[in-house]
């Protein structure tokens, strides 16, 4: 990623209770901090812990209840149908089983392909999300629809390798044929403050997606917001992950509790618009693990809209992994069209 030219704004940065931190730097300060940090030739660990470690404090009562706030807002029924739609649209609908085999996804994808058979209006996912052994039959399963394969990789989901194993599996998954690739961060590397190491694991594997033949693969970047303690860290790890050229920050592995939550998510958004006028550049935000319900994920589109902003409602910056969202989409989605619902039997939970 290179920063263009920051937006230049005299507002100063804001922190999550919708006020400012009292030692807030301005948003210009920020954007010339952040401008500084990604085109450091010889960037040290204390560069980046002085820039993350500056960034406004996040102050957890007013992230919960601005949270709090937007999960109470009700949308109209004709918003309904849209939204259900567009939550479809937005999913990476997911299996990462250790039980995975190419006959279950084969199915998941069968599914992605014809979420409602006999409805040819009901949209597809944005992505089927899969382990990287997984790749190249998914790929093969959905021939030439335009749905695309991520891939979890870099010993997902605890991170645990050397380098060389994080990316060698980050090469298969590229090399497959994964048009994304979804990282975990290194949460041992972060939390005992080398920061470095984390934005060099980064680069690393998104120079990888870098030579996917024809596109480069999109990098996701997982932050695993459950491990990371505390609301400044996941405000650290978002930007750190930004200024590392991340295309979009995901919460969660799904594997470790709590997973996606709307208070992280919240924070994650106001870090990508933050970023945005920081440097010009748009990253998404992937809230994973534990979104089943149309109610809780419309919640989700609610705040991109109030908190990131409209150039977010898009598959390109704003997508949930999930691996049983979409059942109860359908269900929600024929419940509107019909009145009733179909019956347990009519979408298949898997
Ligand atoms: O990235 C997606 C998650 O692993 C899926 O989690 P879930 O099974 O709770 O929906």
């Amino acid at each position: 990623m290179t920063a263009t030219s920051p937006a230049r704004s005299t507002t100063p940065a804001r922190s999550t209770s919708g006020g400012t931190h009292p030692a807030a730097r301005t948003a210009d300060q920020v954007a010339a901090d952040a401008t500084a940090v990604v085109g450091s030739a010889d960037l040290s660990n204390r560069a980046l812990r002085t820039f993350l470690h500056g960034l406004p404090g996040v102050d957890q009562v007013g992230l919960d209840g601005r949270a709090a706030v937007l999960g109470t807002r009700s949308i109209k029924t004709t918003s309904k149908a849209w939204a259900l739609d567009t939550i479809i649209t937005m999913t990476d609908l997911t299996t990462l089983e250790g039980a995975d085999t190419p006959g279950r996804v084969r199915s998941l994808v069968a599914k992605a392909l014809t979420p409602e058979p006999g409805d040819p209006s009901c949209p597809r996912p944005a992505a089927v999300c899969v382990y990287g052994d997984m790749v190249t039959v998914a790929k093969q399963a959905l021939g030439s629809a335009p749905i695309n394969v991520a891939a979890v990789a870099t010993a997902f989901p605890a991170g645990r390798a050397g380098r060389t194993a994080r990316l060698a599996d980050t090469t298969d998954a590229v090399e497959a044929g994964a048009e994304e690739i979804d990282m975990v961060i290194d949460r041992g590397a972060f939390l005992s403050g080398d920061y470095r190491k984390v934005y060099d694991d980064i680069i690393a594997v998104r120079e990888i997606c870098q030579q996917r033949a024809g596109e480069p693969a999109h990098l996701k970047v997982i932050l695993e917001t459950g491990e990371l303690a505390t609301a400044d860290n996941v405000c650290r790890a978002s930007w750190l992950s930004m200024l590392a050229g991340a295309d979009f920050i995901k919460t969660s592995t799904g594997k470790v509790s709590p997973a996606a939550t709307l208070p992280v998510t919240v924070l994650m958004l106001e870090a990508v618009r933050d970023f945005l006028a920081a440097t010009g550049v748009q990253v998404g935000v992937k809230p994973a693990g534990g979104i089943r319900t149309s109610k809780d994920a419309i919640k989700y589109l609610v705040a991109v809209n109030e908190v990131a902003g409209e150039a977010w409602l898009d598959p390109e910056f704003f997508r949930f992994g999930a691996s049983s969202l979409l059942n109860d989409v359908l269900l929600q989605r024929q419940k509107l069209a019909t009145g009733a619902y179909s019956g347990p039997d009519y979408v298949t939970i898997d």
